[in-house]
C-alpha cells in the first residue's frame, strides 16, 4: 500500500491533481449535499443489502485509513436494488474522521461538518474483479453513513477495540464474523449520485449512496479512531486525523433522494 499521497501539507488533497488530474473531473467526489435541491425521485428502489457476517477476514491499517476487508469470492455479501442494477459484493469498509468533533466526514449536509463518515465499498460482479471494476463509470457502489457525536455506540465498540492492535501502517490483524449491518441506522432512506473515489486515485466510477440518517459515536469513541497513526513502526509518530477530502464542485450534477 506504498503511495505518496496523503493528508499533510505537503501531500494532502489540494496536491493530488498534480498527479492525478481527474481530481479536477466532472464528477468528483465528496459533495456538500443540500437536502431542499435533492430531486425525489420516485423509480428509486429500496436498498437491498444482505451481508454475511462469516465474510469478514481481516482489519488492516493502510496508512491512509483502516479497513474491515470482506472476502468477495460469492455473492455472500452484497448490495442490489436502490439505485443500481445489477449484483453489487461487498470489498471492505472504512472510516474517515477529523483530529476534532467539528470535522472528518467527507459528505457535508447544508455545509455543515460531522465527525466521522463511515463507507462500505462494494464492486459490480457484471466486471471480473474489483480493480477492473474500479476503471467503469458503473464499477463502484459506495454506502456513506455519517457518525454524529451522542452517546456511545456499542455496535463499534468491536471495531474500535480492534484497533490497538493495528495502529501503525501496514500492521493488519483478523477480524471475524462480522455484521457490516450493525453499523446501519434505521432508516435506509438515502441521496444518490455519480462520483468517484474520495482518494487517489479518484477514479469516477462511484456510484454514491448517502444515507440521511446518521449513526451516533460518542467522543471517547472518536479519541479512539484518532489512537491510529499515518506511519509505519520506526518511522516519526503522525496521528492519523483529518484524512477526508473537503467536498467538490457539483458541476451540474443532479443529487436524488429516495424519499420525500
Ligand atoms: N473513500 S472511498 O471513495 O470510499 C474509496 C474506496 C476504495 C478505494 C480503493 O479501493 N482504492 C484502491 C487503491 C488503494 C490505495 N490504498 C488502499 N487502496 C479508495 C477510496
Ligand atoms: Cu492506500
Ligand atoms: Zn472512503
Amino acid at each position: 500500500m506504498s503511495h505518496a499521497w496523503g493528508y499533510g501539507p505537503n501531500n494532502g488533497p489540494e496536491t493530488w491533481a498534480k498527479g492525478f488530474s481527474v481530481a479536477n473531473g466532472p464528477r468528483q467526489s465528496p459533495i456538500n449535499i443540500i437536502p431542499n435541491q435533492a430531486q425525489y425521485d420516485r423509480s428509486l428502489k429500496p436498498l437491498k443489502l444482505k451481508y454475511d457476517p462469516s465474510d469478514s477476514s481481516g482489519i488492516l491499517n493502510n496508512g491512509h485509513s483502516f479497513q474491515v476487508d470482506y472476502v468477495d469470492d460469492e455473492n455472500t455479501s452484497t448490495l442490489t436494488a436502490g439505485p443500481i442494477s445489477g449484483i453489487y459484493r461487498l470489498k471492505q469498509f472504512h472510516f474517515h474522521w477529523g483530529a476534532s468533533d467539528d470535522r472528518g466526514c467527507e459528505h457535508t449536509v447544508n455545509g455543515v461538518m460531522f465527525p466521522c463518515e463511515l463507507h462500505l465499498v462494494h464492486w459490480n460482479t457484471k466486471y471480473p474483479s474489483f480493480g477492473e471494476a474500479a476503471s467503469q463509470p458503473d464499477g463502484l457502489a459506495v454506502v456513506g453513513v455519517i457518525l454524529k457525536i451522542g452517546s456511545a455506540n456499542p455496535r463499534l465498540q468491536k471495531v474500535l477495540d480492534a484497533l490497538n492492535a493495528i495502529k501503525s501502517k501496514g500492521k493488519q490483524n483478523n477480524f471475524e464474523n462480522f455484521d457490516p449491518k450493525t453499523l446501519l441506522p434505521v432508516s435506509l432512506d438515502y441521496w444518490t449520485y455519480d462520483g468517484s473515489l474520495t482518494t487517489p486515485p479518484l477514479l469516477e466510477s462511484v456510484t454514491w449512496i448517502v444515507l440521511k440518517e446518521p449513526i451516533c459515536v460518542s467522543p471517547a469513541q472518536m479519541a479512539q479512531f484518532r489512537s491510529l497513526l499515518f506511519n509505519a513502526d520506526g518511522e516519526a509518530p503522525c496521528c492519523m486525523v483529518d484524512n477526508y477530502r473537503p467536498p467538490q464542485p457539483l458541476k451540474g450534477r443532479v443529487v436524488r433522494s429516495s424519499f420525500k
